[in-house]
């Protein structure tokens, strides 16, 4: 049975007379990975910001692990939050830095320390000095004392932020394990949909500080139908192409991307009748939708109805 670990129901934020949030309403059921989508200054940091306390309420209501926001007592104490940078004590090691957090968290085990290093993989470093680490291994530094406490709620601002491709799987994989072993709820931001994708159970798209939508990863799925991906130098001549010889339906993703959403045509034909067209084709493929076309898509469509509204 689900259970809702965070509530977000029609918040809104100004800043002065900028509107960065715009009643937004969402929830994060106990076991969710919740990726938070949007473009820069959408508003995903103000709302994690929000939901832990580090900046006031407005309007609306956030409850926490059952809990009021600008009201919590216990809520605060069982979650794990990695906003903006990773909060380390630069000149305290990995290991002081962990003993810190520990004794602020109450907890007097050793063993819980010398697991949470070994969980995210600083056991060689546990005596380097914060201010000594890559950006890498300062991102699992964050991580590791954000989790230390077990929390049951973990809120990762940007977590994989500078990581090298490796870093990124293998953060990939510690969240995974976190959610699967320590049945952790998470809610994440990313600009990397290739992860985030791989990684959530639940997607949120925000945009202009509005839930644009929202969808599971099977959901996701479902919506995105495999396709004929088109490169061109112009996508408005190409798509006349493609409407006046019956390709359809297609979505133009931007001035030189086009989606034909169908499964059976032929690449090199529809190649050959852009070319004789005078359409310059630079890439031609067959492809199933991403996460990233998904967003692209909506995103264009919503800047559409905005421009129709005004
Ligand atoms: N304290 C503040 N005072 C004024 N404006 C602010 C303040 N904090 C955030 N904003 C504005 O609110 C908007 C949302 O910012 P926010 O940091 O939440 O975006 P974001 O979605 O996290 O973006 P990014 O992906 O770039 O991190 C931005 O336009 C930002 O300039």
């Amino acid at each position: 049975m689900s259970e809702p670990i965070l509530t977000i129901n029609q918040v809104s934020k100004h800043f002065g007379h900028f509107q960065a949030l715009d009643h937004l309403s969402f929830t994060v059921q106990r076991g969710d990975i919740f990726g938070l989508i949007g473009e820069n200054g959408a508003g995903k940091t103000t709302l994690m910001r929000l939901i832990t306390g580090l900046s006031p309420m407005q309007t609306g209501s956030i409850t926490l692990l059952g809990e009021k926001a600008g009201h919590y007592q216990r809520a605060l104490s069982r979650i794990g939050a990695v906003i903006e940078s990773p909060a380390a004590f630069e000149k305290l090691t990995v290991l002081q830095n962990l003993r810190l957090c520990a004794i602020q968290h109450g907890i007097d085990d050793q063993q819980v320390m010398t697991e949470t290093i070994d969980f995210v993989g600083l056991q060689e470093k546990q005596r380097t000095q914060a201010r000594h680490l890559s950006l890498g291994q300062r991102q699992r530094l964050g991580l590791a004392l954000a989790i230390l406490p077990r929390p049951d709620f973990l809120i990762l601002d940007e977590p994989i932020n500078g990581l090298d491709p490796s870093g990124i799987m293998e953060f990939r994989q510690l969240l995974k394990r976190l959610n699967e072993e320590r049945q952790t709820t998470m809610l994440i931001s990313s600009h990397i949909l290739s992860e985030l994708y791989q990684v959530s159970t639940r997607f949120g798209i925000i945009h202009h500080g509005r839930m644009i939508k929202q969808l599971s990863k099977t959901e996701l799925d479902q919506a995105n139908q495999s396709g004929l991906s088109i490169t061109v130098d112009q996508a408005p001549l190409a798509a006349q192409v493609l409407d006046h010889n019956g390709y359809k339906p297609f979505d133009v993703l931007d001035d030189h991307r086009l989606l034909l959403r169908k499964g059976d045509v032929d690449a090199a034909r529809v190649n050959q009748l852009l070319v004789t067209n005078g359409v310059l084709v630079q890439d031609i493929s067959h492809q199933t939708g991403s996460l990233e076309q998904f967003y692209m898509q909506l995103l264009g469509q919503t800047e559409k109805q905005e421009a129709n509204h005004d």
